[in-house]
């Protein structure tokens, strides 16, 4: 039964919406991608060959800048018969057959007579969830945590399961997961919460306004396109850090509550807008950063080998369509019938941009409606994308279904080219530089500090050890002196014993012997002398030694005086070893706030260009050609580069337009709507790579 024109949310509740149509507004940070470069929706695309299963070259090997070819992989799923179908359509056959082996699914046209269809998957209506998940998203979330973006999408007749396929939570049978909560379980597997981060958004496209569904007051959020990428964003969306299955789970249904519904005839609870989950997945590439500086503090090797880390972000995006309807069967009336009108418009929209790309048509319509724009890079861009198809089994849907069918197979021509979505990340370089440099710093003082304090020790212990010799010293000699006076002393002593003794004898003998005695007298006295020259030796030998200890001792003070010397001369080392790593601490420092001011002019030559891009294409948009300005006459000159210069001066000319123009508007002009301007700015880029490396990674 038609609902009776409310906003009908999944939750039960009713609400109003806005519907005021915003004016697209530039990103304010576009990130610079060093590694992806855009490919114009409309650009060179190869058309399949129509080999089933052959086509979808996976990224994982390729790891370059050129991209690799990837066709949309298209899996058609059958609902089994629900409980109307199994009365209504009793005495009659499904309008399909499958043949899941031969990947062929067979549309009976009438009793004689089918037509015959090959898909990259057929399944069936016994197809588990789990296998579903893997023939269609899981290469898709496999090539998302290798750095590519890639997309799931279900499309297909309102009531045939695109919703029971991507969104069902399978709480209480975790067989029944849908692909929605099964890739976020392989993708949080995978990534490590510590270095990686995992962010999800998750919207709705509704009567052409793009509403938050987790926060539904956000009810007008505005699409971003970035000129020099492609990339679609939406900055205005939640977003929201998911860390563990259990709050992904809480997200989805909460979304889910928000999400518009109503009882139509042939959906119970069938969703009136498009759902997007948007996974945004940033990896660290492991091995790919700089390098630490080295011990040896060789700085100016430090500085060179320092590069940013690279990281890898790529973007899953899960796309649930609202059903497509006919309708006079839905029963639709009133708000549900614009609703309905509303939703038929989008998916003919994005129906028209897969005939296009299909058929390598030169204009693909990606700006007719909002889900196009969103879905830009999904078909015909640089993400891998993968479709489901849903179906019943119902002949009273046979047109639908042959309808549906229809588009599976358009949507199995379009090739995206893949591109791996790599950036150097100077934010995590300037926090890893900082504690770099902090840590230097604080070694630096403490070693200085350790330093200070070892030369105090060393001075203060030699300073002790000069005191204390000088001290023995003076104690020694002074010890010496007393004990060599008091010799002096004693002999003297003697001597003078002696010679009143001698004296005294020599008196005696003379009063007893008389004069006639004269020769014994002579020789005491030669004994006396003899005496005395030995002690005098004595003496001249105890002066020799106290004089060697003082030379002994002399020498100690010398050894000390130059020990202290060498001592000094190292102190003044260590301080030139100082000022030299202060000089290295104030070099890095210099290099870091160089490197910052390059991340910065590029940051804002970026947002420049991004604004001239945007301004420009709003301009084209508008055919205002003449206002167009230096873009304008660069697309001519890249047009007609003979206009300026002729023959062998075109090198000139195209050296003269880079000099003029510079490179990041040349690249600009790769994205152009316009064929020619895109062929001949291949050109003038393959020129000045050949010329001399003026373009470089
Ligand atoms: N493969 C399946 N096995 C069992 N039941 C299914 C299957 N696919 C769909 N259903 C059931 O069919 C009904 C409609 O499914 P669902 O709401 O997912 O369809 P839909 O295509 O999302 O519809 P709409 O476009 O109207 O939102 C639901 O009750 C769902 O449980």
């Amino acid at each position: 039964m038609a609902a009776s024109g409310g906003y009908n949310y999944r939750d039960g509740t009713q609400r109003s919406s806005h519907k005021v149509d915003r004016p697209l507004s530039l990103n304010s940070n576009p990130k610079s991608s060093v590694k992806s470069k855009a490919l114009p929706a409309s650009g060179p695309r190869r058309n399949s060959t129509g080999s089933i299963g052959g086509g979808g070259a996976g990224p994982a090997t390729s790891k370059n800048d050129t991209g690799v070819p990837g066709r949309v992989r298209v899996a058609v799923r059958l609902r089994p018969r629900n409980a109307e179908e199994m009365v209504a359509d009793a005495d009659f056959a499904d309008c399909v057959e499958l043949q899941p082996e031969l990947k062929r699914l067979k549309l009976r046209k009438n009793n004689w007579d089918t037509d015959t269809y090959e898909f990259d998957e057929v399944l069936t209506e016994f197809a588990s969830q789990k296998r579903v998940y893997e023939v269609v998203a899981k290469p898709v979330v496999e090539s998302v945590l290798e750095g590519y973006n890639g997309t799931v999408m279900a499309y297909g007749q309102t009531g045939t399961g695109k919703t029971y396929t991507l969104g069902r939570l399978g709480e209480e049978d975790t067989a029944a997961r849908g692909i929605m909560v099964r890739a976020m379980e392989d993708i949080l597997a995978d990534v490590s919460l510590e270095s990686d981060s995992l962010s999800v958004s998750y919207l709705q496209l509704y009567m052409e306004t793009i509403q938050d569904l987790i926060d539904p007051a956000n009810d007008n959020i505005s699409i971003v396109e970035d000129p020099k990428t492609g990339d679609v964003s939406v900055p205005g969306a939640s977003l929201v850090e998911i860390r563990d299955h259990q709050s992904f789970v809480e997200l989805l249904r909460l979304g889910e509550a928000h999400r518009f519904a109503t009882n139509t005839k042939l959906n119970t609870e069938s969703s009136r807008s498009h759902a997007i989950l948007m996974v945004n997945v940033k990896k660290s590439v492991k091995g790919r950063d700089s390098a630490l500086p080295s011990q040896n503090g060789n700085n100016s090797h430090m500085v060179k080998s320092l590069k940013p880390p690279v990281v890898r972000k790529s973007k899953l995006v899960v796309v649930d369509l609202a059903g497509s309807e006919r309708i006079d069967k839905s029963g639709s009336e009133g708000h549900t019938l614009e609703e309905a009108k509303s939703i038929n418009l989008s998916l003919s929209a994005l129906g028209k941009c897969i005939n296009a790309l299909a058929e390598n048509s030169a204009h693909v319509p990606v700006r007719d409606s909002k889900l196009t724009r969103l879905l830009r890079d999904s078909f015909g861009g640089t993400a891998r994308t993968s479709l489901v198809i849903t179906i019943g089994p119902s002949p009273r849907h046979r047109g639908e279904t042959a309808s549906t069918i229809m588009f599976g197979q358009r949507a199995m021509k379009v090739e995206n080219m893949l591109k791996l979505k790599e950036e150097f990340d100077y934010k995590s370089l300037a926090r890893r530089l900082d504690i770099q440099l902090d840590k230097l710093i604080a070694e630096h003082e403490r070693q200085q500090k350790a330093f200070e304090d070892e030369i105090e020790r060393i001075t203060i212990e030699a300073q002790n050890q000069i005191s204390e010799v000088e001290r023995n010293y003076a104690d020694g000699l002074e010890k010496e002196r007393v004990k060599y006076q008091k010799d002096y002393m004693e002999s003297i002593k003697k001597l003078e014993e002696q010679l009143v003794m001698n004296q005294k004898k020599h008196g005696s003998e003379k009063i007893t012997n008389g004069p006639e005695d004269d020769g014994s007298d002579v020789t005491t006295i030669k004994e006396s002398c003899r005496v005395h020259v030995e002690e005098i030796d004595d003496l001249k030998k105890l002066l020799q030694k106290e004089t060697l200890l003082r030379k002994a001792a002399e020498e100690e003070v010398q050894n000390l005086k130059i020990q202290l010397t060498q001592w000094k001369r190292s102190e003044a080392a260590g301080n030139s070893e100082i000022l030299k790593l202060r000089k290295m601490l104030e070099d890095e420092e210099h290099q870091k706030e160089k490197l910052e001011g390059e991340i910065a002019t590029l940051h804002s030559q970026l947002l420049q260009l991004s604004f001239e891009a945007n301004e420009t294409s709003q301009r084209l948009d508008r055919n205002e050609p003449g206002k167009v300005g230096g873009l304008e006459s660069l697309m001519t000159q890249v047009r007609h580069p003979q206009l300026k210069d002729s023959g062998n001066e075109e090198k000139t000319s195209i050296a003269k337009l880079f000099e003029q123009v510079g490179l990041q508007k040349i690249l600009s002009l790769l994205e152009a709507e316009d064929n020619d301007v895109r062929i001949h700015a291949v050109k003038v880029v393959a020129n000045l790579a050949a010329e001399d490396g003026k373009i470089r990674e």
